[in-house]
């Protein structure tokens, strides 16, 4: 049996990024880049007036201006001001040559196309320089950076329209067991849906995933060994449910062995003690447990950071927070455990409350969640306002402000 560290550090210490391609800048949200981008030009490439109003020259002082000419977003300067003229210019639109400042239209008084002017104005008052937001050659993003909504905003004010991500990792998904269904076919009593399948998919997709489904295998050597070898051949990570523990039809163990090399199978942790790491050549395989809670958390801890360090995440773990307890907790005996909780501010604390019962099979446990609180192992409960660690899986629940 691994402690959950040496289980993370024999995973993380087997990934390698992906290589990388070049995609689409202004789809790529959520890849990440796999090299720096510098600035290719000055935003703004030329001065431009920062208001509505008129661009003007300073050194003109107090004295009335004639209006020469109208600048607005659109329209090349092409116009030169010279001494005692202004002429109107719109909000982003470049200065004429020789303007050196701009006044806003609710400073300035026209009539009868002359502009009065009431205080001195300063050089430069009122105007973008050029390279103001973003200076060319500067680094702007740099390599692993997550594109979000500013970076895709930042890639198309550069024009530019492609950029190299690391590919996403390929995962196949199998679900094991007789007793597992496919939704929406009949069910004989006792069989159950396969829910592990769809939500392991749907949790792999969020961390950044193409998922490959494989159905679902029964618990048969040669049909499971069938279903292992297409999915290693067609992804880069396996990820299997149900099948690894200690029953006479948990085969998966015994298969990874047989195909590759199975580094953990037992982890001191609480949902899913039996969860299954292995490499078979390049490929990593994860062999997650049947219980619903169990095979989504193991997943959520074990396979999530792997994950996005396949697809060059240089912060692959979720953050670590501190929270005090609102509710009581009651630890397993034996295993640090994961429990579902919904964590929310209050005030300066952060502050966690339990999902309720925690059993491996209640899959309610991890509705409204948005952390998993480590609970190191013991007797006593741990009662209200105990400080404790959790991972933030989530964002926080919002509150209505007072
Ligand atoms: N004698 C022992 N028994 C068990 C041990 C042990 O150490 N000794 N470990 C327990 C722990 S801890 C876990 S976790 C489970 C995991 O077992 P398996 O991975 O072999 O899971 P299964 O037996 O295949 O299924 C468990 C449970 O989950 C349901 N299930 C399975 N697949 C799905 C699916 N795709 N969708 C929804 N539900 C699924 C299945 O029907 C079972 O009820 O083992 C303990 N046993
Ligand atoms: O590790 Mo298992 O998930 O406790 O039931």
């Amino acid at each position: 049996m691994v402690s959950v560290d040496e289980a993370q550090q024999m995973i993380m210490g087997r990934v390698v990024p992906l290589e990388a391609e070049e995609v689409d800048a202004l789809t790529a949200d959520g890849r990440v880049l796999a090299h720096v981008i510098q600035a290719p030009l000055n935003i703004p490439d030329v001065p431009k007036a920062a208001m509505d109003g008129y661009a003007l020259r300073t050194d003109d002082g107090l004295k009335p201006r004639r209006i020469v000419a109208e600048l607005t977003a659109g329209t090349a300067a092409g116009v030169s001001l010279e001494p005692g003229t202004a002429v109107r210019i719109m909000t982003g639109a470049p200065m004429p040559a020789g303007a050196d400042a701009m006044l806003p239209v609710e400073l300035a008084e026209e009539h009868a196309g002359w502009l009065t002017l009431h205080h001195t104005l300063q050089s430069g008052h009122h105007v973008h320089t050029v390279g103001q937001d973003a200076a060319q050659g500067a680094t702007i993003l740099p390599q692993g950076t997550v594109i979000g909504t500013p970076e895709l905003g930042l890639l198309a004010t550069f024009g530019l329209t492609r950029v190299q991500v690391y590919r996403r990792p390929r995962v196949a998904v199998l679900a094991t067991g007789d007793e597992v269904i496919e939704p929406g076919l009949p069910r004989p009593a006792g069989a159950v849906y396969d829910s592990n399948r769809y939500a392991l998919m749907a949790a792999l997709r969020e961390a950044g995933c193409e998922v490959l489904s494989l159905g679902i295998a029964p618990d048969d050597h040669a049909k499971q060994r069938e279903a292992l070898l297409y999915g290693l051949e067609a992804a880069d990570v396996l990820v299997t449910s149900g099948g690894v523990s200690m029953g006479s039809r948990d085969l998966i163990k015994p298969l990874l062995a047989e195909l590759g090399t199975v580094h953990f199978g037992r982890i001191a942790f609480k949902p899913g003690k039996p969860t299954t790491f292995a490499t078979v050549g390049s490929k990593l395989a994860f062999g997650l447990p049947g219980y619903p809670v169990s095979s989504l958390v193991s997943c959520e801890v074990f396979v999530r950071p792997a994950l996005r360090a396949l697809q060059g995440d240089p912060h692959p773990w979720r953050p670590r927070v501190r929270v005090r307890l609102s509710t009581p907790i009651r630890p397993s005996h034996d295993r640090p455990e994961y429990q579902r909780v919904t964590i929310r501010q209050e005030g300066l604390h952060l502050v966690a409350g339990t999902t309720g019962g925690q059993g491996s099979s209640r899959l309610m446990s991890l509705l409204g969640a948005n952390g998993l609180l480590l609970v190191p192992p013991g007797k006593a409960i741990y009662p209200v306002g105990t400080e404790l660690d959790a991972l933030l899986t989530a964002s926080f629940v919002a509150t209505k402000p007072a």
